[in-house]
Formats: structure tokens, C-alpha cells, sequence
């Protein structure tokens, strides 16, 4: 179900995690909703803590602290689980198994299994239905479980990177895929990914973690539409940190380019471009340079 009254794809509440009782947090005090039938780009820096929301959100963890719902459904129980597909990086597979056992195992273990869509994705990839999974390059292998996702009929697919060890041409086949999937049938689809240029033409929400808290969590279009890439003279580089979100900024002699949240008209002399979700993303993964103006975090913090 899409629509407004769908239920949020994800939604988290307090959350928190840490692998071990009394190590440091993986995750904690994420507050975020990510709305139905969009497909999201999980991002952050290695180490942020994308795979263990996802592995939350997939059932295969549970939170230390507070709670993620996923389509309104706790992760794990019959519901989510019938509801949503979880892709992990290890992608689970039996190496002694044909593709078309996989596919049969896929068929016997889920009631609402499309044949047609799983052996459509692995078709695609030039695959005969008789090779043997162990026999398969890690790409191959990698069709093979998403294949095996798709062919659940999902609601909710949640994937860790899984572009990740895939050709350009299949990169392109399966984001291609995955975008007539959620047009056709409205599946939401949550991606973590670390191949920024690619998410541009795919996502339409943005999850960004930044060591293990939520940084944003926003439609794209909304994202490119408040925020700025300037370019103009260091001396502004005060005024525009007490009015605006400075979200990076680099100097170069006398000349300054800063990427800003807009909390409102821009004034001085800067030439102005609205920047792509990739220059926006890099912006906000940076660590270096990233300068946050106090003021305009006050501002945010009480909006
Ligand atoms: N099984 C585990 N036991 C202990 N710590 C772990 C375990 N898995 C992950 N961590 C730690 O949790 C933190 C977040 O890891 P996670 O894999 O979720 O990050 P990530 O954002 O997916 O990173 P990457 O982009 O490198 O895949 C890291 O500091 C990692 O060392």
C-alpha cells in the first residue's frame, strides 16, 4: 500500500545500539521516518552504522534502546518478515545449489513468490539457470540473492550496498530494475550506498548517519531546494555563518565557496548555484572542513 496513508516505510524512535553491553554505541538517539514508497540512499562514512540499521530494520538485530517499526510491523515477527526483504553484504547463499534450486527454495519458502521476476533478474545477468551458486563470481552471486528478494514480492526491500561488487553495465541493469519495481508496484526501497553519483538518479529520500546519528533524513528535492553552493568574497564568511547553516566551506586566497542550509533570504555578493544531492551528500560526509555556524544550529535545534 502507497499513499498517504500507507504506513512509514521506517520509522525510528530513540534509537539505539552497541554490540556489546558495555562498548561504545553503534547507533544512538536516531529519530527519523522515512515515508512509503520511496527509495531512500542510506549513506554515511564507513563505520557509521548503515549496516546495523539495516540488519535492525531486517530483524536480524534488536535495538538496545528505543525502536524502529518497519511498514508499522516490529522487525522479525511473521508480519515484517512476509512484508520485507533484507539483502546483507554476506548474501546467504547454499554454494552447492543450482541458480534454479535457489530459485525453487525461494518458491517453496515464501506464498507469494513471482517466478517471473526472479528468474527475469537472473536472466539479465547471462546466467544459466543450471550453474552452480559456488561456482558464481561474487557479482553473479550477488543477481542471485537479489533475485531471490525480488522474487518474494516485497513491500520493503532493504539493500546493503549492493552495487558494490557489480560491473557498470549490471549496476546500471539492476538500479534500472529496482526503479521499474517501485514504479510498477510501489516498493519502498532503502539503499545504503557509497557510489554517490548513482544514488542521484535513483533516490528520492536521503537517510545520512554520521557516526551513528541521524544527520538528515529528507526528500531529495527539498534538500536541493534549501540549500546553496555559494561563491564570493572570505570577507562575507561571518555574516553568512550567523544567517545560514554552514554546512562546508573551503577558502582559497581571498575567494570562499561554501555549501549552506538556507534559513532565509541570501544577502551579499555571492554567485549562487543550487547544488546536485551528490554535492550536498560530500558536503555533509566531509569532516575536515565542515564548519557549522553556532548560531544557525540554535536556530535549527528550536525549528
Ligand atoms: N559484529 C560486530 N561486532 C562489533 N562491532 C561491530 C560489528 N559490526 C559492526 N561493528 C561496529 O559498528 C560500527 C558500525 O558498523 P557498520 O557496519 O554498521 O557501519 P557501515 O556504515 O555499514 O560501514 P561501511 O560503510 O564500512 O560498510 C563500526 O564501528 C563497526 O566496527
Amino acid at each position: 500500500m502507497t499513499g498517504p496513508d500507507a504506513p512509514a516505510t521506517l520509522h525510528a524512535t530513540g534509537l539505539g545500539f552497541r554490540y556489546r553491553a558495555r562498548g561504545g554505541w553503534t547507533l544512538r538517539d536516531c529519530e527519523f521516518t522515512v515515508p512509503s514508497g520511496r527509495i531512500t540512499a542510506l549513506v554515511g562514512r564507513n563505520g557509521a552504522g548503515k549496516s546495523t540499521l539495516l540488519h535492525l530494520a531486517g530483524g536480524l538485530l534488536r535495538p538496545r534502546w528505543g525502536e524502529i517499526r518497519v511498514l508499522d510491523a516490529a522487525p522479525g515477527t511473521p508480519e515484517a518478515r512476509a512484508r520485507v526483504a533484507l539483502l546483507t553484504q554476506d548474501k546467504p547463499l547454499y554454494p552447492r545449489f543450482t541458480v534454479a534450486d535457489t530459485l525453487r527454495m525461494g518458491e517453496k519458502l515464501n506464498s507469494r513468490w513471482d517466478q517471473a521476476a526472479a528468474e527475469r533478474t537472473v536472466r539479465e545477468g547471462g546466467m544459466p539457470l543450471t550453474a552452480r551458486v559456488g561456482e558464481l563470481s561474487p557479482g553473479q552471486r550477488t543477481r542471485v540473492a537479489l533475485a531471490l528478494a525480488l522474487g518474494r514480492r516485497p513491500e520493503l526491500l532493504l539493500l546493503d550496498e549492493p552495487m558494490a561488487d557489480l560491473d557498470p553495465v549490471a549496476r546500471g541493469e539492476i538500479m534500472a530494475a529496482l526503479m521499474a519495481e517501485a514504479a510498477e508496484r510501489g516498493t519502498s526501497i532503502v539503499l545504503s550506498s557509497h557510489v554517490l553519483p548513482e544514488l542521484e538518479q535513483t533516490c528520492d529520500w536521503v537517510l545520512l548517519l554520521r557516526n551513528g546519528r541521524v544527520e538528515l533524513s529528507n526528500d531529495v528535492d527539498a534538500l536541493r531546494e534549501n540549500h546553496a553552493l555559494l561563491t564570493g568574497h572570505a570577507g562575507q564568511a561571518d555574516t553568512l555563518a550567523a544567517q545560514h547553516t554552514v554546512v562546508q566551506r573551503r577558502t582559497s586566497g581571498r575567494q570562499m565557496t561554501a555549501l549552506v542550509r538556507q534559513r532565509g533570504p541570501l544577502r551579499g555578493d555571492w554567485h549562487v548555484e543550487r547544488p546536485s544531492l551528490e554535492n550536498i551528500l560530500v558536503g555533509y560526509l566531509q569532516d575536515g572542513d565542515t564548519v557549522r555556524s553556532a548560531a544557525a544550529e540554535r536556530t535549527e535545534a528550536v525549528a
